[in-house]
């Protein structure tokens, strides 16, 4: 995959020409990952999940984490996911779906300000490229965000503290190496002696699936894959519930509480994380170009109707 550094620079004349020839040299020194080239910067400049760059999204992402920390507790995440794992709000195809995210855009991202559909294209079509043979994945690409649906004004409404963001385990001690990890202070849990213990209510191996993560997008498209009977393997149903979870995935943190499964779950995590992570640009995907490809994998792996 090769993504264009510097479609943010929009200089014209000579310093123009300079600050594209620097562009073109950076392109060239991107790092190359076996088939894979993982840009230099995002679209605003800055490397990417750089949760401290000044840039005109920064102030909006430190402020959704802090509303986030706070709220996210052991009561909150229990309540959330037997209200919404009830399923029983709306019956919509996956593609419906995709399409409703047309209008969400996510406030905790330093590195993407576009309509929500565009990620969840540009992530799948860059996998895509890379593993032409592994459908599943590209089918994982396209629906890994759909669970964003929560934000829209014709579902759930939640407040973005409640849909996006990194995850992590609640009922133990939030990790260091959660992104701004000062706010947990607040968090009620964090003085909780049942709760900020490293194992916390878990065992040691116990098993990501029987820890709970903090509420959002992913844990909902999880539940909503497997509750209507996806028949997509479990790396996928993996990759959906963890692909926030930047803490384990990126950090190693959390990885008492894993079991084989998970270890051998996690190597596709990391290989996908690539693709949701630096996929992240302007150009846009010609939709109905790629449309019948991926209606036919929904239809591959999963019934025509879900229950949401
Ligand atoms: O801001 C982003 C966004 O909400 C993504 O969908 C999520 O997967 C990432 O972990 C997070 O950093
Ligand atoms: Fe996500
Ligand atoms: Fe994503």
């Amino acid at each position: 995959m090769t993504i264009l550094i510097g479609q943010h620079d929009v200089v014209t004349g000579y310093e123009g020409e300079k600050k594209m020839q620097a562009n073109r040299e950076k392109e060239v020194a991107q790092h190359h990952d076996g088939g894979f080239s993982v840009p230099e910067t995002n679209s605003f400049g800055h490397t990417f999940r750089n949760y401290d760059a000044e840039s005109a999204r920064q102030d909006g992402v430190e402020n959704f984490y802090g509303t986030n920390h706070i709220n996210q507790t052991y009561d909150f995440v229990k309540r959330m996911r037997e209200e919404y794992g009830k399923l029983n709000r709306v019956e919509m195809s996956i593609w419906e779906c995709c399409e409703l995210l047309n209008d969400v855009v996510d406030e905790s991202d330093p590195d993407l300000d576009e309509p929500q559909i565009e990620h969840l294209l540009q992530t799948a079509e860059a996998i895509r490229r890379d593993y032409p043979d592994e459908d599943w994945l590209h089918l994982t690409g396209l629906i890994h965000d759909l669970g964003k649906v929560l934000l829209h004004w014709s579902f759930g409404e939640l407040p973005q503290w409640a849909v996006v963001g990194d995850t992590f385990p609640v009922g133990c001690a939030f990790d260091e190496s959660i992104v701004h990890h000062k706010y947990f202070k607040e968090n009620p849990d964090y003085s909780n002696p049942a709760y900020n213990t490293r194992y916390g209510v878990y065992s040691e191996r116990c098993g990501l699936d029987k820890v709970m993560m903090s509420w959002g997008h992913d844990d909902y498209m999880y539940l909503v894959a497997k509750e209507n009977k996806t028949t997509l393997p479990s790396a996928a149903l993996f990759v959906i519930r963890y692909h926030s979870f930047y803490s384990l995935h990126r950090s190693g943190a959390y990885r008492h509480l894993m079991n084989e499964e998970d270890e051998a779950n996690l190597k596709w995590l990391h290989i996908f994380n690539k693709y949701d992570l630096y996929s992240k640009s302007k150009v846009r995907i010609d939709v109905e170009k790629v449309k019948p490809y991926y209606l036919s994998l929904i239809e591959k792996y999963f019934p025509a109707k879900l229950k949401w």
